[in-house]
């Protein structure tokens, strides 16, 4: 067998065009939807992320506003950053891109953004609203893997899920997404505390490895189709590696490949976000 693979790049195009008409019909209001990002430090990765999403807001109509700080900024120094954000209606949405340098409480920080402005669904108010199952903003790469996997007609509704990872920007935030009603998923959240990873993932219709080790899942952990979505990224010999070793494609029934799958759906996810925000503050 040979993986159906999920074309993230491919479906990040589809969305974009879907958004278009959107951004279009928010300028007949008079409304330009604003994405911000706020970078600190010199991180090459992270600036190339940053640069990859303004250069996504351009394709779809955004505007792009960007905030680049030095490694040593303070805590109240960069607070007043997210404030003027918070206080400018040219931002619709804005994200914080992560990890912070050590002297910053990351959470204080996610803290201050204001919800209705929250691009990465991550701030508290938006972790507490989902919980709820309330409206609002969605963590980005969860929501963009329930997206490829809908729209490539993976069922989820009574499938067995292993995720690797409980990190709040994936795997916690992932299995809360998967096991809303409307999704229907049974998940299994795995960790290094987990006692026989193999025999979870074994067992499981689909395997979403978001723990940034290295070629993590081997094919003789993954039950013949089953879908695997490699989210994990890690560097190795300053290449990109991915939690999926070689050789699962012929094992696994789809496979979204690492990159191009889950990376470029995070972005799209994103954008949509930001778009979803700026209707959502014309309706008002
Ligand atoms: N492609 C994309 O769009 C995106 C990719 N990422 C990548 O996804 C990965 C996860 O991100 P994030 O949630 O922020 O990461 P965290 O570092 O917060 O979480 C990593 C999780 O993986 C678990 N883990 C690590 N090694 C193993 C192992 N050998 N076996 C089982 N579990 C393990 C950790 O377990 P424990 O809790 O026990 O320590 C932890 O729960 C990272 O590599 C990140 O770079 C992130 C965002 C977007
Ligand atoms: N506040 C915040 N929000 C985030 O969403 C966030 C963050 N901080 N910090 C870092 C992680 C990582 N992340 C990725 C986004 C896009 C790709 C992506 O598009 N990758 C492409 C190309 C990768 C390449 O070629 O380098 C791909 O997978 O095909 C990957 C990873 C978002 N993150
Ligand atoms: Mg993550």
């Amino acid at each position: 067998m040979t993986a159906t693979i999920l074309d993230g790049r491919a479906t990040k195009d589809a969305i974009f065009s879907e958004l278009a008409p959107r951004v279009a019909a928010l300028a007949e209001q008079g409304i330009t939807p604003g994405l911000a990002t706020v970078l600190v430090g010199d991180d090459p990765g992270s600036h190339a992320y940053v640069r990859m999403k303004h250069s996504d807001s351009a394709k779809v109509g955004v505007n792009s506003i960007r905030r680049e700080l030095p490694a040593d900024i303070s805590q109240a120094k960069l607070e007043a950053v997210l404030d003027e954000l918070n206080a400018d209606p040219a931002c619709t949405g804005y994200i914080v891109q992560l990890p912070l340098p050590k002297q910053l409480d990351a959470g204080a920080i996610l803290e201050r953004i204001d919800p209705e402005k929250d691009a990465d669904g991550l701030a508290p108010v938006s972790l507490g609203r989902l919980v709820l199952g309330k409206p609002g903003p969605l963590p980005c790469t969860p929501l963009g893997i329930v997206e490829l996997l809908r729209r490539y007609e993976v069922p989820l509704d009574g499938a067995r899920v292993a995720v690797i990872g409980r990190g709040i920007t994936v795997g916690r935030t992932l299995g809360l997404l998967l096991t809303r009603r409307t999704e229907n998923a049974t998940v299994t959240l795995c960790h290094t505390g987990t006692r026989d990873l193999a025999a979870e993932v074994r067992r499981s219709d689909i395997v979403v490895a978001a723990a940034g080790s290295p070629g993590l899942v081997t094919p003789d952990m993954v039950k013949p189709g089953a879908a695997v979505l490699d989210v994990g990224v890690s560097r190795v010999d300053g290449k990109l590696a991915g939690d999926v070793a070689p050789g699962v494609e012929e094992v696994a029934g789809h496979l979204a490949p690492n990159p191009g799958g889950v990376g470029p759906m995070t972005r799209a996810m994103l954008i949509s976000n930001v778009v979803e925000a700026a209707e959502r503050a014309a309706a008002r």
